[in-house]
């Protein structure tokens, strides 16, 4: 059996509200936030009167945990009314198991996997988070990431909310919270709430009686609504067509950029609250972020990725003998590259199975070894050939510096870059930890000197126009600021300046 992760918290909740007000963990000090965000998150959501919806949940989870993967957690509803919470550091499969899984009863539950963007590492930021109201508690797991915390925090707090947590999604809940408290229902609640909430967020949320879904009106992160065995009252809320196809649910439609869902007893509801919704999905979840099975606008981004390679070969061709993808999620990209240049595909690299993504480790020291761990290049299919090695992005330089060493020394005589992205020259705000401007290579790199630093033969990036032709989408339905530095979501000006070189020096200049 699994061991059960020692960073864990347990919690049974009552229906009645202010049932959390006794923790210990109360962290109300917002200027001990980080100023600069952290490190998108996988969340899953099932309404299934006599299924295991724990471990639904739990298999949901396990197929989205390259969303985040440093904390996990399930909240579940019993017919009383009351909430059964599990959550802990680690991966799913370390912080649950049978036993755990068996004492979160209920009908409907939503989870969480973690990647943090507000708010430490650390398990009370772990999620689902839990706030008590007048109706019973609410159980909110989120993806994405507010912009507008620093102002939030301090409104809820002068409200009185006890925020127990150092994330922007407790921030939402409590924001649910004090409506319902007014006296709003579920919905109403959530709708206003959503006024003051800015940036982005893709919501699992679970009540007493129902579960809720939600997209901010911009629908940056993704989420999809599947059915059960066709059964219209029995539904799933997943991140990606990936965590329905887990447990055999059927895809039925995104939720909406700007809509919220209720399920529950009388089926599905839908609310389009939002006036000024306009779909900005995030680019970098089609080319790096979400799982090449996991369908998006109408494909898989395996199709999707392919196009990118094919795209790329046409872009930027290379005389070598051989092409490789980086793996995972630059093998795609390697194979369409191949199949319109002609150029053979060989596996260079291989990954081992049991080291997850690196890019999303909290820190540059993991990140650093994580690359060491994975990937061991395949001396003879490398020695004395001219190699092309296809990755989907370039962010810190981390990865590719690495692995073109390595790659050298085990015999490759020349090796060549090709990146199925353009440079990634801006910060996210919105889920994604692409750091600080200044730890983005191509922010202060031309391509010739990111070609010098990673020590390859040549580097070529795809274009900005040709990443976007590939969704076969109008290029205005995705967010692709970390390529452009055109942000869909106003940002504040302190949240600017945490992130952002120019932004920075601005605000060191001496007024006057
Ligand atoms: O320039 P860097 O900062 O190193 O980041 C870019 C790398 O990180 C990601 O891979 P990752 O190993 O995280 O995940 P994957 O296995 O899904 O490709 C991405 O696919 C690039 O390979
Ligand atoms: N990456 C995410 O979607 C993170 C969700 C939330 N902002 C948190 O930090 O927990
Ligand atoms: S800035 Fe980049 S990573 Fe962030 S939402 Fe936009 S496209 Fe995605
Ligand atoms: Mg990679």
């Amino acid at each position: 059996m699994i061991p059960h992760h020692p960073l864990s918290s347990d919690e049974h909740y009552p229906a009645s509200a202010g049932s959390l007000s006794e923790s210990t963990e109360v962290n109300p000090a917002l200027s001990n936030r980080p100023d600069k965000p952290e490190e998108a998150c996988g969340v899953f959501g099932v309404y299934a009167p006599g299924e295991d919806v724990a471990k639904m949940t739990y298999f949901g989870l396990y197929a989205l945990q390259h969303r985040g993967q440093e904390s996990a957690g399930i909240a579940t509803f019993d017919s009383n009314a009351q909430v059964h919470l599990h959550k802990g550091m680690g991966l799913v499969s370390q912080v649950f198991n049978e036993t755990i899984l068996e004492e979160l009863p209920g009908h409907l539950a939503v989870g969480h996997t973690r990647y943090s963007t507000t708010g430490t590492s650390r398990v009370v930021n772990a999620q689902p988070a839990i706030v008590p109201t007048r109706l019973g508690p609410l159980a909110l797991a989120h993806n994405g990431n507010l912009v507008n915390t620093a102002v939030l925090g301090q409104e809820l707090i002068e409200q009185k909310c006890n925020l127990i947590t150092t994330t922007d999604s407790e921030m939402i809940a409590w924001a649910i919270g004090l409506e319902v408290d007014k006296g709003k229902d579920w919905l109403d609640a959530a709708i206003s709430a959503f006024q003051r909430c800015k940036g982005a967020y893709s919501l699992a949320i679970a009540t007493p009686t129902g579960i809720m879904g939600a997209r901010d009106p911009n629908g940056i992160r993704p989420l999809v609504i599947g059915t059960l065995e066709g059964n219209p009252t029995r539904y799933v809320l997943a991140s990606e067509t990936c965590g329905l196809d887990i447990i055999g649910a059927e895809y039925l439609r995104d939720v909406e950029p700007g809509e919220l869902v209720w399920i529950g007893e009388e089926g599905l509801a839908s609310f389009h609250w939002s006036q000024a919704s306009e779909r900005k999905l995030c680019i970098f979840e089609m080319i790096y972020f979400a799982r090449p099975d996991s369908i998006m606008c109408n494909e898989s981004l395996y199709s999707y990725r392919l196009q990118l390679g094919r795209q790329l070969a046409k872009e930027s061709p290379a005389d070598v003998d051989i092409v490789i993808g980086v793996p995972d999620s630059g093998i795609p990209a390697a194979i369409g590259f191949s199949q319109t240049s002609g150029i053979p595909y060989a596996e260079g690299l291989i990954k081992n199975r049991y080291v997850g993504r690196t890019f999303i480790q909290p820190t540059q020291h993991m990140r650093e070894s994580g690359i060491k761990m994975k990937l061991n290049p395949l001396k003879d299919v490398l020695t004395g050939k001219k190699v092309l090695m296809v990755d989907d992005s370039i962010v810190r330089g981390t990865t590719s510096r690495k692995i073109v060493k390595a790659l050298r020394d085990a015999g490759a005589t020349e090796v060549h870059m090709r990146i199925s992205s353009p440079p990634v020259t801006h910060p996210c705000f919105y889920g994604i930890d692409t750091d600080s401007q200044d730890q983005l290579i191509a922010a202060t790199k031309s391509v010739a000197e990111i070609e010098a630093q990673i020590e390859v033969d040549s580097l070529a990036y795809l274009s900005w126009e040709g990443m976007l032709i590939a969704t076969g989408e109008d290029p205005s339905r995705f967010c692709s600021a970390c390529f452009t530095g055109d942000y869909p979501i106003q940002i504040p000006d302190p949240v600017k300046r945490s992130k952002l070189i120019m932004e920075k020096a601005l605000s060191s200049t001496p007024a006057g």
